[in-house]
């Protein structure tokens, strides 16, 4: 078989309300993602049966872990063990443009990438359902990954419902020095907040529907974005900033630190960007639109 290339998205949390702990400590959420075009590509190729290579580059080449703790290697021998495939291996390139622990991701992406670039690799009969099941156990974020679009996830954030959302939104990303770890970001939510409810805004659900980009930029809402800035106050003036420069709103995506920009169109895009790169706060921007499909196949 020839190599199996995969392209997949990265996602920003529009809506994310965070509510209790289950049994496992797990918080229940509320949340609605977007798949954005920024994303990496993963590239398969064949390798002697039992052996999961890795290589990286891009963002996070040379110190993103490529053993058996990385998520594209875990979710590459997931698949293997749950179709009792003992006699396959795979060789993975990650082409990575999604930031590393910034709150949009990469690493599930990587994994429901992985899941769906190893199914056809392996010429593996699994439908969308079983693959659903995989990316559930392989993290909360991985489901929406592969599903793509716009969702509302519930429970842990892997229970998804598709939405309606109209026409494209154009953001500016405004990416941080440091990563943010995504349970020492929900820790600080724990200490200084008490569990919110976890319901959507109907406004947000609305304004998707109407695709009326400042009627969406005024209804982001992020539970967890206190927590994210008590843990890196630089992302307070990276918001004031993006805001002050006419952004349709701003939010930090997810966990954090990347801080997400809605602009009214491509060109607000660029200006967005300009005003933010020259803040020493932020390490680089990109610029993304959405929602665009989940990992899928392009050769
Ligand atoms: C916060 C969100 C918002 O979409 O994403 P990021 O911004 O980090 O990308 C997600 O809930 C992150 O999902 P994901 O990164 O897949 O989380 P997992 O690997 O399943 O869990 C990592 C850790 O985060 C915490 N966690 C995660 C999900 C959840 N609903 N409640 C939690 O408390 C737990 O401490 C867990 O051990
Ligand atoms: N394929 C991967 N890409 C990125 N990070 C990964 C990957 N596999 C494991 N990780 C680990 O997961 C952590 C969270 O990374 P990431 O998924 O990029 O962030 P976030 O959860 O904030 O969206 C990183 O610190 C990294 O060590």
């Amino acid at each position: 078989m020839t190599a199996v290339r995969v392209r997949v998205p990265a996602k920003v949390n529009l809506a994310l309300r965070v509510g209790g702990t289950d049994e496992q400590g797990y918080h229940r959420l509320g949340t609605v993602f977007q798949a954005v075009s920024l994303g990496d590509e993963v590239v398969a190729d064949d390798a002697p049966a039992g052996e999961f290579r890795l290589v990286f580059n891009g963002e996070g080449a040379g110190f993103l872990p490529v053993d058996d703790t990385n998520l594209a290697i875990k979710a590459a021998k997931l698949l293997a063990t749950r179709f009792g495939r003992t006699d396959v291996g795979v060789s993975l390139l990650i082409r990575k443009r999604i930031p590393v622990a910034g709150g949009m991701a990469g690493g599930s992406a990587d994994a429901a990438a992985v899941l769906v670039a190893c199914t056809a690799l392996w010429g593996i009969d699994a439908d969308r359902e079983e693959l659903h099941r995989l990316a559930a156990e392989l993290g909360a974020d991985v489901p929406f990954l592969l599903m793509g679009g716009t969702a509302i996830g519930t429970g842990r954030g892997d229970v998804l419902t598709p939405i309606m959302s109209s026409g494209t939104f154009h953001w500016t990303l405004a990416l941080s020095h440091t990563g943010l770890s995504t349970p020492a970001v929900f820790r600080e939510f724990d200490r200084l907040s008490e569990p919110q409810d976890t319901e959507i805004p109907v406004a947000l659900l609305e304004a998707l529907r109407a695709g009326d980009a400042a009627a969406v930029g005024a209804s982001l809402v992020n539970d967890l974005e206190r927590a994210a800035i008590s843990l890196q106050p630089t992302l307070a003036r990276t918001l004031e900033l993006g805001l002050a420069a006419g952004a349709l709103g701003a939010i930090v995506s997810g966990s954090g630190p990347t801080c997400a920009f809605l602009a009214g169109s491509d060109a607000h895009s660029h200006e967005l960007a300009e005003a933010l790169a020259v803040f020493s706060g932020v390490r680089a921007v990109r610029r993304a639109f959405g929602p665009v499909p989940g990992a899928q196949v392009l050769s």
